[in-house]
């Protein structure tokens, strides 16, 4: 199992080490050629500009988005949330525009810019999930073919769309690998 992960610019590193912990191959992707035979992608939390930005650059917005819509998972993550997304509050130009969720880039931030919270996420268990937020988005509407996984404080927080998954926390930077494990999950299934 090949997961890409874009590694323009945020918390890939972080991704790269929860993936190899699971057993998947995980390659820092900046070039599109390194997308080729990919399973699956993540695109990390960061700052949803700057990645769009350096996506662009870097020639990664076709190939992620061909990739999606051939079902290949793809998980974005806080900043990769919103890059994701196909509209984006305020009028902002969106980035891949796959995901059809309308999302609020700077939901928590400043009064609070960072805290955890535990979820409750029916697709992991019973267990509650700790949920890690850095001036995280969250959704405020879903098409017709989003399913909500988690909500915090009457907020969507996750959701999934098919192949497509998108968390407004940092599931990278706590020790629970389970959001990992049933992305994984979904790349064999595909
Ligand atoms: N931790 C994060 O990824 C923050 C994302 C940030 N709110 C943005 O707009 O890009």
């Amino acid at each position: 199992m090949k997961v890409g992960v874009i590694a323009v610019q945020g918390a890939f590193r972080e991704h790269i080490r929860v993936l190899r912990e699971l057993g998947a191959d995980a390659v820092e992707v900046r070039r599109a050629e390194q997308l080729e035979d990919a399973d699956a992608v993540i695109i990390p939390g960061g700052e949803s500009t700057a990645i769009g930005k350096l996506m662009r650059t870097y020639d990664l917005m076709e190939p992620v988005k061909a990739l999606g819509q051939a079902g290949k998972p793809v998980f974005g993550t806080c900043a990769g949330m919103i890059v994701l997304a196909n509209r984006i509050s305020g009028g902002e130009a969106t980035h891949l525009g796959l995901m059809d969720v309308e999302v609020n880039r700077n939901s928590f931030g400043r009064q609070k810019e960072s805290f955890e919270a535990d979820l409750d996420m029916a697709v992991l268990g019973d267990e509650p999930y700790p949920a890690v937020f850095i001036r995280a988005p969250h959704i405020e509407s879903i098409g017709a073919e989003v399913e909500v996984l988690a909500t915090y404080e009457d907020r969507i927080v996750a959701v999934q769309q098919g192949n497509l998954l998108a968390a407004s926390f940092h599931p990278e930077l706590t020790g629970d690998v389970r959001l990992h494990d049933y992305f994984l999950s979904l790349a064999k299934r595909s």
